[in-house]
């Protein structure tokens, strides 16, 4: 086998730096240079394949394959997700932690229910602020914020809302980087774990064990694969692996405002779209065309063999979301925003089948995300209101730097109401 085909490749062939480097461009630009959609390195000194396509979803999504536990280095964990999260959990104990967030985010009247508190809070936001200059990505954080702090229960003062906004924000921002943005993610994290872990203790102690009633009380009531509740810190992590991702729509909000300012036509799509469906599509496309999720990360469970080749036992096996929404191979001209694409599914090919900007497979039996229903529902919400709205875009820096890892235009997107 010659060696560019080994999973474990040779050390000097680390990948972390240009990972860091490079961001979002770093994979594509691997996989740009693969005959077979599949890219063999090393990442913080584990061997390390990265795979693309609907053969590689169904292969890495399979837990015989690949598995979670161990998987996420404590910089990822210590931000973004939380020590004992649902993401690092394999096998039944990751089934029943799931069940909770898919009985809590699948609902389609809870959904509906949180679309409703986002546009309310979007219209409440920008009423009465003419001539009001504003940065869209801060914006739709606090409004995101108060809308899933009403839907969850939870009880926040509205500047406490806005703090959890910009905490939340600052968890998602400082994940992937070294240096002040990491410190600030850290501090956000234990900041928001220990008040809300308070809050649980809380709930317990007032005995209100109706866990039919809010996201607050179904994570405090809930119980794991052993019966026992969750210790109040890690209930604090799976409240906070609701409410985090939410405000993180701030970033696909920003990434439509972009949208509508290059391609206005979509504007009047969206203002005569009274069934929804326009907006939907809208939602999906810019969740297929922006850079957010780059991929997602697991260990080989044992010894592998992907299409024919030796993919070590706990070796790091990668999953490209950005580089699968932008193949050529699955989607025309993937460079071209068009939400046409997911407007009338025609042909043998559900379009939705190939998207995974938050994963793929089965969301229930898997680790797909479970928030993907609320994610477009309330991207769709906001793009409507922005479609709506009368506002100018003043001279800024639009430009979305792909190296750094989350990105956004880099101005944040402000806009000047009239
Ligand atoms: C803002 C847009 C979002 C993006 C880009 C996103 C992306 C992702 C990705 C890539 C995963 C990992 C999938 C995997 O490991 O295979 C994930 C998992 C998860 N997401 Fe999201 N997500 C978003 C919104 C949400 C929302 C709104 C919620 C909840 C309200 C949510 C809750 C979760 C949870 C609980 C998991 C862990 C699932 C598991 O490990 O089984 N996400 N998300």
């Amino acid at each position: 086998m010659p060696s560019s085909k080994k999973a474990n490749a040779a050390p000097w062939n680390d990948s972390t730096l240009a990972l860091l480097v490079h961001g979002y461009a770093w994979l594509p630009n691997r996989m740009r240079r693969s005959l077979d959609s599949t890219v063999r390195t090393r990442l913080l000194g584990r061997p390390a394949l990265a795979l693309r396509g609907p053969d590689a979803v169904a292969f890495f999504y399979d837990e015989k394959h690949v598995v979670r536990t161990a998987a996420l280095p404590d910089p990822v964990l210590d931000t973004l997700f939380g020590q004992g999260a649902v993401h690092t959990l394999d096998g039944d104990v990751h089934r029943v932690r799931k069940a909770m967030f898919i009985a809590l985010l699948k609902d389609c009247a809870g959904v509906a229910a949180l679309g409703e508190h986002v546009t309310r809070r979007w219209r409440e936001a920008m009423a009465d602020r003419q001539q009001d200059r504003m940065v869209l990505f801060d914006e739709a954080a606090k409004v995101l914020a108060l809308a899933v702090r009403d839907w969850a229960g939870v009880p926040l003062s509205d500047a406490a809302a806005a703090g959890l906004a910009r905490d939340c924000t600052s968890m998602v921002d400082g994940f992937a980087t070294p240096g002040p943005r990491h410190l600030r993610a850290r501090q956000a994290r234990r900041r928001q774990e220990q008040a809300l872990a308070d809050l649980i203790t809380d709930v317990r102690r007032a005995l209100e064990a109706d866990s039919k009633g809010s996201a607050l009380k179904t994570v405090a009531w809930h119980r794991d694969l052993d019966g026992t509740l969750l210790g109040p810190r890690i209930a604090a992590v799976e409240l906070l692996n609701i409410i985090r991702p939410t405000v993180a729509i701030a970033w696909f909000a920003t990434f439509a405002a972009h949208a509508l300012h290059r391609w206005p036509q979509h504007r009047d799509l969206l203002r005569a779209d009274a069934a929804g469906t326009y907006a939907e599509a809208f939602a999906h496309e810019v969740r297929r065309f922006y850079p957010f999720a780059p991929f997602v990360a697991g260990l080989a469970a044992q010894d592998l063999t992907w299409h024919g080749e030796h993919v070590p036992k706990d070796a790091l096996v990668l999953l490209d979301l950005y580089g699968q929404n932008h193949d050529p191979a699955l989607w025309e001209d993937p460079y071209r925003f068009d939400p046409r694409r997911f407007a009338s599914p025609e042909g043998p090919q559900d379009p939705l089948a190939n998207l995974v900007p938050q994963g793929g497979g089965d969301p229930a039996r898997g680790h797909r995300c479970p928030g993907e229903d609320i994610t477009v529902t309330a991207l769709a919400a906001i793009a409507t209101e922005l479609a709506r709205l009368d506002y100018d875009v003043p001279d800024q820096d639009l430009g979305i730097p792909l190296s750094r890892m989350p990105t956004l235009p880099r101005s944040g997107f402000e806009i000047l109401l009239k």
